[in-house]
């Protein structure tokens, strides 16, 4: 299978030289990007380029895809009370069928908003796997890991157990990263997290530092911070990724530095949840790796990568009263380039022999023009409503439709999930009275 994409207004490549083509085509084959520049005229299928900016698939480093279910049910209160009181009680009755249609619902969001690499920790992951396998998306999908269960283990060894079996079954898959994910250092035990740090070669997620009330209550309870704790029980490596990392110390930054761990920064969700703003310029100049994620549309309330790009940038300059901190060729690289080098994949540059993933925006619109900046467009200005093509390992999802599966079906089958789990637990709906 040959998909050619014909001359391009621009072509963000993300290569070592962060060179902007004109006028290129791509020749896409059996998954690959086989050639860039002035080809030929004939191919399987063939994409008219002309009005259109090609930059690499966006990577999310950090969401909770069927979190999609619970979308402006659990508004204006702060992470603690959102969790205990109104997200754990409707997270008590999730069942796979919820799981799955919350997956397809995410996984639709995701793609049409120019996201081609999920990182996902959840329940039921192995449900959460083969949708994306169906559907065509990339997957860095950790099993969820709590001391006092979870809606699919009833304590730690089982929560264990299912991710050993999950990470087994899912380990060569070419679109699935399998990984554990313990939720955080205040609900996973430091021996329980030793024991998850002993698998070798494993891949973890883990909440960490999200709030100052988090780092309080970790330092009265073992004496250190939360980073210090998961790196004295073996949790840090370039495998790890950091979810949040709002309130690091200043001794924190260089063990995170050190062990080459990657830090998931999601601006959008620190922000509603009122937890606060990341000290991402510090964590940068210390020689931390930072990405960008969205976290779950529970908190945010989207999984739309270009407002956590421009919402990255914007807040810092204003935090730092400073105009020149985080840049939009820092921020795109957060959302491509630098989560994709921790990855067994090649992916996150559009680059002659990488994976063909890659996500083709109209500027035909009027905040495209004029165009004299194209990074600066894309973190500034563009909207995920100008994503036209999505390609996935060289599989178009989505050109104006979305190809895996009808949309009406997925928004239909959210609902009915959505709105058996808030009866579940009490939760009145305003879809009930209609
Ligand atoms: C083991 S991960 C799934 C678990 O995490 C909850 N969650 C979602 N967002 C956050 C967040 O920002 N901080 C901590 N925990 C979060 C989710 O609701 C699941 O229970
Ligand atoms: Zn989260």
């Amino acid at each position: 299978m040959e998909i050619l994409i014909k001359g391009l207004r621009f072509l963000v490549t993300q290569d070592d030289e962060r060179r902007i083509l004109r006028d290129k085509d791509i020749l896409i084959k059996e998954g690959i990007i086989e050639k860039i520049g002035n080809l030929r005229e004939s191919a399987d299928e063939i994409i008219d380029g002309r009005d259109l900016v090609a930059i690499p698939g966006l990577i999310n480093t950090h969401t909770h895809i069927p979190m999609t279910l619970f979308r402006g049910v659990a508004d204006d209160i702060p992470l603690f009370p959102w969790l205990n009181e109104k997200i754990w009680p409707m997270e008590a009755n999730l069942r796979p069928h919820h799981i799955r249609a919350g997956t397809e619902l995410g996984i639709l969001e995701s793609v049409r908003t120019g996201t081609t690499t999920i990182f996902d920790m959840y329940f039921f992951e192995d449900v959460i796997a083969e949708v994306f396998k169906e559907f065509g998306v990339r997957g860095v999908l950790a099993s969820a890991i709590i001391d006092f269960g979870t809606p699919e283990c009833k304590n730690f060894e089982e929560c264990l157990k299912i991710a050993d079996s999950f990470i087994n079954k899912w380990i060569n898959d070419p679109l699935i990263l399998p990984c554990y994910g313990p939720h955080a250092p205040y609900t996973v035990s430091p021996s329980n997290l030793v024991e998850i740090a002993s698998r070798t070669g494993s891949w973890i997620q883990i909440h960490v530092s999200e709030t100052e009330g988090e780092v309080k209550d970790i330092k009265g309870k073992y004496g250190k911070s939360p980073v210090k704790l998961i790196e004295e029980v073996g949790v840090l490596s370039k495998r790890t990724v950091l979810a949040h990392l709002v309130w690091p110390d200043d001794e924190d930054l260089p063990i995170i530095a050190n062990s080459g761990s990657l830090v998931s920064h999601n601006p959008i969700s620190n922000l509603k949840l009122s937890s606060g703003i990341a000290p991402v310029p510090e964590m940068i100049e210390k020689g931390v790796r930072v990405s960008l994620g969205t976290d779950g549309a529970a908190s945010n309330n989207s999984l739309d990568m270009f407002e956590a790009m421009k919402t990255a940038a914007i807040i810092q300059k204003a935090r730092k009263m400073d105009p020149t901190v985080m840049p939009a060729q820092l921020i795109l690289d957060m959302a491509t380039r630098i989560p994709a080098e921790h990855l067994p994949w090649r992916i996150g540059r559009i680059v002659e022999g990488y994976e063909a993933d890659i996500v083709l925006l109209n500027t035909k619109v009027p905040w495209w023009n004029p165009l004299h900046s194209v990074i600066s467009h894309l973190v500034y200005s563009a909207k995920s409503t100008d994503v036209k093509y999505v390609l996935v390992k060289g599989n178009l999802l989505y050109d104006g439709s979305f190809r895996a599966k009808g949309e009406e079906k997925i928004y239909e089958e959210a609902e009915k999930s959505s709105i058996d789990l808030l009866e579940k637990s009490g939760v009145t709906s305003m879809l009930n009275s209609m």
